[in-house]
């Protein structure tokens, strides 16, 4: 078997993103209908978008259009672009005082005259649904992800793993490229709770494809367009990207662009076991995560059991 052909590798499965996220998403509102009878508030959730970035504004949308969908009480905050960092941070505070609001999304990037930790650091943990918080980062990393909430990206990836893997990752090799504190860190984080033996990965790493090689589990998340190559997969690895590049595509047009991620799809697919496709896997999870943890947090403030995701 030393030259079998790679034609004859049994092609990955296709990690449908989509189909999970609507799974998630059906049961969140399962849960906010539960909550609801119940006598409590509907999950709230405020979006804030600082200027009027025209992609920020189509994923602020969205997400204001599933809470919708949801049954959430669902507000997004519009500011100009020049707003102060003190009238953000004073809108942050009305917020966290809204009995009404649950999670408080800031959406970054923020501009570059706010200071971004200031803003994320004034956000009520509680109500922290991006997880970007100190108090949800720390609690996340000494194993308290029960009183936590965990970065969306990240716990959508885990949930993505585990559809494939089962809820037992205990002693695989998981490699992560990439150490943002969006996604990276907090991916390696909830891998390493799960008993993965964690490799965190990035741009001054040596030798990515011999790292590459042990990893049962790989999750790229550095924003380089197709930079983890087929032949660095393990076979029967399950491949997870986090990226989302938007390159030039002029074979569909002048001008034209194309969404690609981390990973070389179609070379990783003939080595991997399951691969997420880009767009179409991580993506849609991010979303439901984000739901998700809206009903996490109501149900915490309503002093009910909050399910999990
Ligand atoms: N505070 C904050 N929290 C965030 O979670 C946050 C943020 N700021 N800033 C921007 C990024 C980006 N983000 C995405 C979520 C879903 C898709 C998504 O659903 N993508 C689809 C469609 C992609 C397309 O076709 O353009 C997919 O991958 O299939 C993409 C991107 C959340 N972000």
């Amino acid at each position: 078997m030393a030259h079998a052909p790679s034609s004859s590798a049994k092609a990955a499965a296709i990690i449908d993103g989509k189909a999970v996220a609507a799974d998630i998403t059906a049961r969140v509102a399962a849960g906010t209908a539960e909550l609801v009878a119940a006598g409590a508030l509907p999950p709230g959730l405020a979006v804030v978008l600082v200027g009027e970035d025209a992609a920020s504004q189509v994923y602020v949308g969205a997400k204001g259009k599933k809470a919708s969908e949801l049954g959430f009480h669902s507000v997004q905050h519009t500011l100009p672009v020049d707003t102060s960092q003190a009238d953000l941070l004073a809108l942050v505070a009305t917020l966290n005082r809204d009995p009404a609001i649950h999670g408080i999304l800031v959406q970054l990037p923020l501009p570059a005259h706010i200071d971004t930790t200031a803003v994320i650091e004034a956000i009520e943990p509680a109500k922290d649904v991006d997880g970007f918080h100190p108090i949800n980062v720390g609690r996340l990393a000494i194993g308290e992800r029960d009183r936590a909430l965990v970065s969306c990206t990240p716990a959508g990836c885990l949930v993505l793993i585990k559809r494939v893997l089962g809820d037992n990752l205990s002693g695989k090799d998981a490699l992560v490229i990439g150490r943002s504190n969006i996604v990276g860190k907090p991916m390696a984080q909830l891998l390493l709770q799960e008993s993965c033996t964690v490799t965190i990965a990035h741009s001054r790493s040596r030798d990515l494809p011999a790292l590459a090689a042990r990893a049962d589990i790989l999750v790229a998340a550095v924003g380089r367009p197709e930079m983890v190559r087929g032949d660095w997969i393990k076979p029967g690895a399950v491949v997870i990207d986090v990226g989302m590049n938007r390159i030039p595509a002029p074979e569909r047009g002048a001008g034209k662009t194309r969404l690609v991620g981390d990973v070389a799809y179609a070379e990783a697919a003939a080595h991997a076991s399951a691969i997420t496709p880009v767009p179409g896997g991580v993506g849609p999870m991010t979303i439901a995560m984000l739901m998700a943890n809206t009903l996490v947090a109501a149900c915490r403030a309503a002093g009910r059991p909050a399910p999990t995701f």
